[in-house]
């Protein structure tokens, strides 16, 4: 920990890296963006705007950003990863050298790494070669669009060790944006990273014209498989009806500004895999992650049919109105089971 202001790296300029330095910033934090492309960062710098992800928003003068990872990892107490979750190994590899000392590791991310199942906060333990208690999470109902526009939304901070949590809590708190700590880091990412294939299926469903009774059956039962699932994997069922579950589930099924739901409508209207792919620039995990939480799923032996739906609609081609009969015509059962 340097003395004096709290200093923050996030890489990724996309735009819930740049919100989110924006709201680190705004909490007293220097903050230095890792930007891909020198264009990029040269526009936060001259311009004080991320043209491409969030044109028109004014980014506070302690956010500069930079190509070189070195000068954004230097002396940095908090590194923050918002890159996509299938690009986050070879990415982090790439960067590990670089890294201050002692900085704690934070993932913005909401995905399952494909092939090996993994939790982002596992693949940066492992590649970083740190312990899990430097590896911190922040998750919860926090479309970027609205947070870089400073409306309020709670989130969850989450460590397995409580004091870095905390530590975390006091360096990302403003007045629009209130982290609550968690030590479940497990209950957190799964929240997060389920939302996204739930948030497909929701959309799917809005697409199609399904109506609201639909809207919440698709809700309440993908909580349940998400909390069926981490319990399976020792997470706390709590977790799942507070910000990193519920909370999440709710903004990104309700909001035309997810691209999960976007996603999901665009499908549900007829439009093919390749022309949603085609109209999507930008990150929509779940597209990915469904097939990485089924096979979680699997290998911890829960049965998670709407993300199997998902899998069968995203990647099998299977068409949603088949998709939605077998759903509604699976066996009949107890809710508590
Ligand atoms: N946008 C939102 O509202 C929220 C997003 N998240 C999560 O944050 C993560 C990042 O998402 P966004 O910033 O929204 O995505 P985005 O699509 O807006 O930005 C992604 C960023 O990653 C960079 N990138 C893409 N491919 C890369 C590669 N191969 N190597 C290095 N960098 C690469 C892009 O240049 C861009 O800066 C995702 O896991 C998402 O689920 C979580 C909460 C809110
Ligand atoms: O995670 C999010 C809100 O908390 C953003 O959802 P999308 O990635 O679907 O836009």
């Amino acid at each position: 920990m340097t003395h004096g202001t709290t200093k923050a790296a996030v890489f990724g300029t996309g735009s819930w890296g740049t919100a989110f330095a924006m709201v680190l910033a705004d909490a007293g934090c220097d903050v230095t963006l890792w930007a891909r492309r020198p264009e990029l960062a040269e526009a936060v710098n001259s311009t004080r705007t991320n043209p491409d992800y969030l044109p028109g928003i004014e980014l506070p003068a302690s956010v500069r950003a930079t190509t070189d990872p070195a000068e954004a990892a230097a002396g940095a107490d908090f590194t923050v990863l918002a890159v996509p979750s299938q690009t986050l190994r070879d990415n982090l590899a790439a960067w590990a050298p670089l890294l201050a000392p002692d900085t704690v590791l934070v993932s913005l991310m909401k995905g399952v790494e494909l092939g090996t199942a993994k939790r982002m906060s596992e693949v940066i333990a492992e590649v970083a070669k740190v312990t899990e208690d430097r590896v911190a999470v922040v998750t919860g109902p926090n479309l970027a669009k609205e947070i870089a526009k400073r409306m309020p939304a709670a989130a969850v901070v989450a460590c397995r060790d409580e004091a870095v949590a905390r530590r975390l809590q006091a360096a990302c708190h403003t007045p629009y944006f209130r982290p609550y700590t968690n030590t479940d880091v497990v209950g957190c990412e799964l929240g997060g990273a389920v939302k996204n294939v739930i948030g497909l299926a929701v959309g799917i469903a809005d697409g199609m014209g399904l109506g609201d009774n639909a809207k919440g059956s698709l809700i309440t039962r993908g909580l349940a498989e998400t909390t069926r699932l981490g319990l399976a994997m020792g997470a706390d069922p709590l977790t799942f009806s507070g910000l990193a579950g519920l909370g999440d589930l709710v903004a990104t099924c309700s909001s035309p500004l997810s691209r999960n739901h976007t996603f999901g409508t665009n499908l549900g209207r007829g439009m093919t895999l390749q022309e949603t792919i085609a109209v999507t620039k930008q990150t929509a995990e779940g597209v990915k992650s469904c097939e990485s939480v089924l096979d979680l799923a699997r290998r911890h032996g829960v049965d998670m049919p709407i993300t199997e739906t998902v899998v069968g609609i995203v990647h099998e081609g299977k068409p949603p109105v088949v998709a939605l009969k077998e759903l509604m015509s699976r066996s009949a059962k107890a809710e508590r089971r």
